[in-house]
């Protein structure tokens, strides 16, 4: 798992993040993956037999540990980073970092921290509360050969948690005909 880590955290860490708006995946077939509202993970499991996520690590950090732009987003307090590989059929399609505030894994979220190889999304999409905004997205690769990244904050009982993915080759976000199987 460590080839993750080594390979796509440092395309996470410089992406340079873009609204949608700014970009011209609107209207385009991996623009509308890239801008999924709902659960990813969800969506996912109708393309493939066998959805999975394998977690790579799970640590807690301070905030000098976050970027300013991640502070602006979910605040200055102590977060747990939750690194995960999504799989479909076992192959990597999106690397995946969320960063949760302590603060949101109170209450009815303290599971949060537990959840191992269970999709966060299957998680949060199941709570009525949970709502997707501050949604950037960029491009990691080449024009010519493009890699598309995109971050986004949740809300679950409106508390924050940050979710940056980045889309792997395999992921159907680049086929050119994503027949869904379900
Ligand atoms: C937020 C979602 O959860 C997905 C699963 C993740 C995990 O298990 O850590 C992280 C990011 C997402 O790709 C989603 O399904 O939209």
């Amino acid at each position: 798992m460590s080839k993750f880590k080594q390979l796509y955290k440092p395309l996470l860490a410089r992406a340079k993040w873009q609204a949608p708006e700014e970009t011209a995946i609107e209207g385009t077939e991996f623009g509308h993956w890239l801008l999924e509202p709902d659960s990813l993970s969800r969506r996912f499991q109708r393309y493939c037999e066998h959805f999975s996520v394998s977690l790579i690590e799970q640590f807690r950090v301070d905030p000098s540990q976050l970027t300013d732009d991640e502070r602006s987003l979910i605040g200055d307090g102590d977060c747990l980073v939750r690194k995960v590989v999504l799989k479909g059929d076992g192959e990597p399609w999106v690397f995946a970092r969320t960063l949760i505030p302590l603060s949101t894994l109170t209450g009815p979220e303290r599971d949060l921290e537990q959840l191992g190889e269970m999709p966060l999304g299957f998680r949060v999409f199941t709570d009525r509360s949970a709502r997707r905004d501050a949604l950037m997205v960029a491009n990691v690769g080449t024009k010519d050969d493009p890699m598309w990244a995109r971050r986004s904050r949740l809300w679950i009982n409106d508390k924050p948690l940050l979710v940056a993915e980045l889309f792997l080759d395999a992921a159907p976000v680049y086929a050119k005909e994503t027949q869904s199987w379900k």
